[in-house]
């Protein structure tokens, strides 16, 4: 059986702060690096053994990944970097209270925001101080596949063609898989590799630094999910 793990980056320094993030490039919390280890430790006492790890070029995701592989023995293993596995990134609502958005726009339009599936968020312009057209570590990407905001259905569409070529045939090669990354492009690739519907996936959350093991049949199937 093929073990595939996702794990969320531990609590960010912004989370702390209930800050829209998305693609803005902040660190973990002490707490937050506090659950990566705990992360490691869990997966470390359940036997995981991976072949090969992903995770996005944000810190919080690559530093959550690094904590959980070192407590857990296995910080040697491949690792593959991609923007395409960043969470969504949040257009003009990057920086601003989640608080207080709900106070200025109210609960129902902040909810929109943050969980329905195809409602984008105010966009950033790609000359807007903050946009992601001016950092380095996207200066390979064509211009155009620079989000100013993304929905989670534009977040599902730019994670796919990643799962596609380079997660799946590795699963199917029978490698175990470990994926550090974020509460949305999580929450996309949940949806896609679970089936669950447009409406259904606006109920589900992921929880900082818990590890979610998947075994996988040849075919990819799920045979089993638990969260450690
Ligand atoms: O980008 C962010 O603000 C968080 O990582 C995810 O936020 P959300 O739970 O509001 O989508």
């Amino acid at each position: 059986m093929t073990k595939l793990v996702f794990i969320r980056h531990g609590q960010s320094e912004w989370n702390l702060k209930n800050l829209f993030t998305g693609w803005v490039d902040v660190d973990l919390s002490e707490k937050g690096v506090e659950e990566a280890k705990e992360a490691g430790h869990k997966i470390k006492e359940a036997g995981l053994q991976f072949d090969q790890a992903y995770t996005s070029v944000l810190t919080r995701a690559i530093k959550t990944l690094h904590y959980a592989l070192e407590e857990s023995g296995q910080l040697w293993i491949p690792e593959t970097k991609t923007w395409r596995l960043n969470e969504r990134h949040y257009g003009a609502l990057q920086g601003k209270n989640k608080a207080k958005a709900a106070e200025k726009y109210g609960d129902e339009q902040v909810h929109i925001w943050r969980r329905s599936y195809d409602v984008l968020p105010p966009l950033l312009s790609a000359d807007d101080e903050g946009s992601a057209a001016q950092d380095r570590r996207y200066a390979d990407l064509d211009p155009r596949a620079i989000p100013g905001g993304e929905n989670l259905k534009v977040t599902l569409e730019r994670v796919i063609p990643f799962w596609e070529d380079e997660i799946a045939p590795k699963l199917l090669d029978g490698k175990n898989v470990i994926i550090a990354a974020h509460g949305n492009s999580l929450r996309a690739l949940t949806k896609y590799i679970e089936g669950i519907s447009d409406a259904d996936i606006m109920g589900v959350e992921m929880a900082t630094g818990q590890p979610v093991v998947y075994d996988l049949d040849e075919k990819l199937n799920i045979v089993n999910k638990t969260k450690l």
